[in-house]
């Protein structure tokens, strides 16, 4: 096993306030992670310091065997799939799906002069292929369909060989349709043993594939919980972690989460 991510008593505090606080976690090689928490908790924070994006206040990060701060973390970005909806706004419109792949052999977003070899090449066909996106390979980015587009990117994201794939609420914005699509290719590929460390962020437990290994809970820039998920995603950390109770149920792998009923019932639509 080998460490691919490892925080230590890490701090961030942004215009002298906390967003993280005291984060001391590890992901393994062979983990896939889900993190969890409220609106403004600290995730995307987090997934800036493990993406070699940004940099801690305090403590100590570790982002494939190289301390943060003594390490030209260009090239360790190299080694990093990320997809976020930063990412999505930097492709062109017009770019092909093939060569919105193709690119990140460069790690450019645009085809310009660039000399991709035969390998490159056959590299991106297959993953389109394995992404469902060989009928699109010749289609403009900007024509794609939300959950088309999503593919895409991570099919870019993979196209390197990434040694952690980094996945910021990929499910976002999709129907029904294209989330569960997402979710089947996202619970294949985290099966697989070929395939990276993968960290994904999302704000509902319905959308954790199944094959995914362990959960972080945070709240208020600090760790709920964080371990396997069978210990960690339950109702009573979530209870914790959002601040109200759940029903929470698995089936196959598949969470779902519905607030408690409350026994006097309160707020809008009461019988009074
Ligand atoms: N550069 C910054 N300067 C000041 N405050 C910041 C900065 N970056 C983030 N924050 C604040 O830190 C908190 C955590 O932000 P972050 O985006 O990490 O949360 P999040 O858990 O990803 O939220 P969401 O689920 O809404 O995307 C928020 O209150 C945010 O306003």
């Amino acid at each position: 096993m080998v460490t691919v991510l490892r925080l230590t008593d890490v701090t961030s505090v942004r215009d002298g306030r906390p967003i993280l606080d005291g984060i001391t976690w590890s992901v393994e090689d062979s983990e896939r992670w889900v993190i969890l928490g409220p609106n403004g908790a600290g995730k995307t924070t987090l997934m800036k310091l493990a993406t070699a994006s940004d940099f801690p206040t305090g403590g100590r990060v570790e982002v494939l065997g190289k301390r943060l701060g003594a390490v030209d973390v260009f090239e360790l970005r190299n080694r990093i799939g990320f997809v976020s909806s930063a990412s999505e706004r930097r492709i062109p419109r017009s770019e092909t799906v093939r060569d919105v792949v193709l690119t990140a052999a460069y790690a450019v977003e645009g085809r310009w002069n660039e000399q991709y070899d035969d390998t490159d090449v056959r590299q991106a066909e297959r993953i389109l292929a394995e992404w469902d996106l060989g009928g699109f390979a010749d289609h403009a980015y900007g024509t794609l369909s939300d959950g088309e587009r999503k593919r895409a990117l991570i099919a870019r994201a993979v196209m390197t060989d990434p040694e952690m794939l980094l996945l910021d609420e990929p499910s976002a914005s999709l129907d029904l349709g294209a989330r569960e699509r997402l979710l089947q290719m996202l619970s294949g590929f985290a099966r697989s043993s070929h395939s990276p460390a993968m960290i994904m962020v999302t704000h509902h437990v319905e959308e954790v594939p199944p094959g995914f290994t362990h959960a972080l809970l945070l709240r208020e820039g600090r760790i709920q919980a964080a371990g396997p998920i069978a210990e960690t995603l339950t109702a009573e950390h979530l209870e914790e972690t959002f601040g109200m109770p759940f029903d929470l149920a698995v089936h196959e792998g598949r969470y779902s989460a519905v607030a408690r009923p409350e026994r006097q019932a309160s707020g809008p639509g009461r019988d009074i």
